[in-house]
């Protein structure tokens, strides 16, 4: 096994090194994210809405989620793994750990990625012990979007913002080896950024965070509908898709996105 570890990871958080993640479902994107140097690979349940053709990620399955684990697997080689773990598969600790197994064993990942704050400090710490590293994501959870209302901003009141940096505190606290920032206001994201040990991934959440993320088909353009304003369609000014994609890396490498324009 070649490839990228936890531990190199939080080394570039330490060196002040920016690091790159995209989203990617099959073998021959991953390949080509893989070659152009793409620290992290994330099979996001955004593959509902995707590739699917839905309006939300809750339809998404554990099987669906290994199905496309494996193929990313297959299409790569060095970039450090992340899945999604999808609606409903995490709802207990006991339920949490028999998907995550399942995952890590079928899908092949590395880490199992949950969207949720303090109700999910028992089993992250569960998943941890049992050798299962978990990348948290807190803000913007898609997967609860009905209690949300919409895919809105996070954080905005002081009181949200309190339960935002408690919630990455005590997801550290119970081993969280990641944690993904989604729509937060750049400030808050900042400070949340600094006041952790373990890597930041940021999503709509500006530029201060270690890691940045996006859709790969916002990236490419070819999101059907309206793309989310924080993302950034590469494409048209570089022309060919690994242009978009070394661009992509270029631009997060040098702290040029996101920009002000891409940030809350
Ligand atoms: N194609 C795609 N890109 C994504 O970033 C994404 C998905 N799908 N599916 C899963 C979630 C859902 N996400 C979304 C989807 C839409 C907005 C959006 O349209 N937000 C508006 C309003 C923000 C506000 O002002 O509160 C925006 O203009 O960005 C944000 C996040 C992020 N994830
Ligand atoms: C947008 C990222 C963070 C995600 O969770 C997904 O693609 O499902
Ligand atoms: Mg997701």
């Amino acid at each position: 096994m070649n490839r990228l570890t936890l531990t190199q990871l939080r080394k570039l958080k330490t060196q002040g090194e920016k690091i790159t993640c995209l989203t990617v479902y099959d073998a021959s994107f991953a390949a080509l994210l893989d070659q152009a140097g793409i620290e992290i690979l994330l099979v996001g349940d955004s593959l509902g809405m995707v590739i699917q053709g839905h309006e939300t990620t809750l339809p998404v399955t554990v099987e669906h989620m290994i199905y496309h684990c494996q193929q990313v697997y297959r299409g790569s080689r060095n970039a450090l793994l992340i899945v999604d773990m999808p609606f409903m598969s995490y709802a207990t600790p006991d339920l949490a750990l028999h998907s995550a197994a399942r995952l890590l064993q079928e899908g092949q990942a590395q880490v199992v990625k949950l969207e949720g704050g303090n109700w999910l400090v028992e089993t992250v710490r569960l998943l941890t012990e049992r050798g299962i590293p978990v990348c948290a994501h807190l803000g913007l959870t898609p997967q609860s979007i009905h209690r949300l209302g919409g895919y809105r901003v996070q954080g905005r009141t002081e009181s949200e913002a309190n339960n935002l940096r408690h919630d990455a505190l005590a997801l550290q606290s119970a081993g969280a080896a990641l944690l993904v920032l989604e729509c937060v206001p750049g400030n808050l994201a900042a400070e949340i950024t600094q006041s952790l040990d373990i890597p930041v991934i940021g999503i709509g959440a500006g530029s201060a965070c270690d890691a940045q993320v996006l859709v790969l088909y916002d990236m490419l353009g070819i999101t059907p509908g309206k793309r989310p304003s924080f993302s950034k369609d590469f494409l048209p000014e570089t022309g060919s898709i690994i242009t978009a994609i070394e661009a992509f890396i270029k631009a997060v490498k040098t702290g040029l996105f996101p920009g002000p324009e891409h940030t809350f």
